[in-house]
């Protein structure tokens, strides 16, 4: 098979380096405010945590705030990034290794490895990384070391876009009891629809905004025949002869590279159930962060919470049915700490060969998102037109989908004149989730072992 390194030499990778790019104004404005909020939040709130912790955790609050100021500083000044010296997270070895790295290739350019001069992904990535560290570092009593400081904004944003949930829940609801077994045609359109609701779910997100609250407040049935138009690359028909045919094979088992908490998370669970329901998929396990990430992104606690929250406001028959999906386990939550590192994910197969075999046991992954897009073409600045296939540079675990609401500035895929005319009707139409990709990839790497 063709690689993209054989083919030409590879794109640079996006970075802050360049002043006129997307990466070096979320360097500059939205991560500083990101960081400058959770360190206003932690102080705010001081005596309500307290009052679930106990006294003794003011003094770890203060600690924290130290050390996230002391963050802030080094981001806004532009230092060097340091290594990670604590040990408690398995990931330590893994981070070092990738600021190396990118040591190793600022060094070739005479520069310092530093905020603004490595790759976008490795920074932004390695803010949420530090943040985690402040909490381990900083909590002498323990009892914050596992802290969600993001959990209250995921929460508000959840019952914000609760008038979307019902509608959506309601509709899934319907369409379930009327589903036709044995007549997979009978589901196509449905299908299309579910996939479109789990995309545009992915319009919303904390990070985007900055941490300012971003909630799903319109009608998603009614969004899509006015969103449909913004899919710049549809392969919908694609993955609809791949579910048909695999139907044949009998039910699989499938994943989720989940997101956003919030509406997003309700919209993948919609499509997961569509997907057991029609009887594609017989399990369905959703990887999800292990800490606080990216604002919005979903960790445990999350599903648990928008289970409890659909059970409380008449969504209750949605919420014993997924309930008993994850008592009986036919869903799962796992995580990996890959998904906290800033690597690619044409690395995993070397970095975390045990999660690519994992990977490798699914008849299909469904990767959610504009970070997880990034790191599955390696946010390399890509000509729009370049092939998917060749941009997913041998990714290839098992057969693959993407839907990503476009919030960087990096994609690939697009006919030719696409990105063009999209540029026409909106210059800022490759950050502002409005624009939407619905890519797909069939392949499967023959060496990777499959037993399903
Ligand atoms: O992965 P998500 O939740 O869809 O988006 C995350 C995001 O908001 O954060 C990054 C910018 O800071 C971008 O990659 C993207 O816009």
């Amino acid at each position: 098979m063709l690689k993209a390194e054989d083919a030409f030499p590879l794109p640079e990778p996006l970075s802050a380096r360049h002043k006129d790019s997307f990466a070096y104004t979320t360097m500059k404005d939205r991560q500083p405010v990101i960081l400058t909020k959770v360190i206003d939040y932690l102080f705010r709130e001081r005596k309500e945590i307290a009052e679930v912790y106990g006294d003794d955790v003011l003094e770890d609050l203060k600690a924290i705030n130290e050390l996230l100021a002391q963050l802030r500083y080094e981001l806004m000044t532009d230092k060097p990034l340091s290594p990670l010296n604590e040990s408690e997270l398995p990931d330590v070895h893994d981070w070092n290794h990738s600021l190396e790295e990118a040591r190793f290739d600022c060094a070739a350019k005479h520069e310092d490895c530093s905020w603004f001069t490595a790759p976008w992904l490795l920074v932004e990535c390695y803010l949420y990384r530090r943040i985690k560290d402040a909490f381990l570092k900083g909590s002498g009593t323990g009892k914050l070391k596992h802290f969600d400081f993001f959990a209250d904004q995921k929460k508000s944003s959840l019952l914000d876009s609760l008038s979307s949930v019902r509608i959506l829940g309601n509709f899934l609801l319907d369409k379930l009891s009327h589903l036709q077994p044995g007549n997979p045609d009978a589901s196509k359109t449905l299908f299309f629809h579910m996939v479109e609701l789990s995309l545009w779910g992915n319009k919303c997100d904390l990070c985007i905004s900055g941490g300012n609250p971003n909630a799903h407040t319109s009608d998603p049935l009614a969004d899509l025949d006015v969103f449909r138009q913004n899919i710049l690359s549809d392969h919908l028909d694609d993955i609809w002869s791949f579910v048909k045919s695999s139907m044949s094979l009998g039910p699989a088992e499938i994943c989720f590279i989940a997101d956003n908490a919030g509406f997003e998370l309700f919209s993948d669970l919609a499509l997961a159930d569509f997907c057991v329901s029609i009887g594609f998929a017989s399990k369905v396990v959703f990887h999800v962060k292990s800490f606080p990430w990216f604002v919005s992104d979903t960790v445990e606690s999350d599903v648990e919470f928008l289970l409890k929250v659909l059970e409380e406001e008449g969504l209750c028959s949605l919420a014993l049915r997924w309930k008993s999906y994850f008592e009986t386990e036919r869903w799962s939550i796992e995580s990996d700490h890959f998904w906290t590192l800033s690597e690619p994910f044409p690395n995993m197969k070397k970095i975390r060969p045990l999660l690519y075999e994992r990977l490798s046991r699914f008849r299909l992954l469904v990767v959610k998102g504009d970070l997880n897009y990034r790191k599955l073409l390696s946010d390399l600045n890509w000509e729009h037109h370049t092939s998917f296939e060749l941009a997913l540079r041998q990714f290839h675990p098992c057969a693959l989908v993407t839907l990503r609401t476009m919030k960087s500035d990096m994609v690939a895929g697009l006919r030719p004149s696409v990105g063009k005319n999209a540029h026409t009707i909106d210059p800022n139409w490759m950050i502002t989730g409005k624009y939407g990709l619905v890519q797909f990839s069939g392949r499967k790497d023959t060496e990777s072992k499959c037993s399903v």
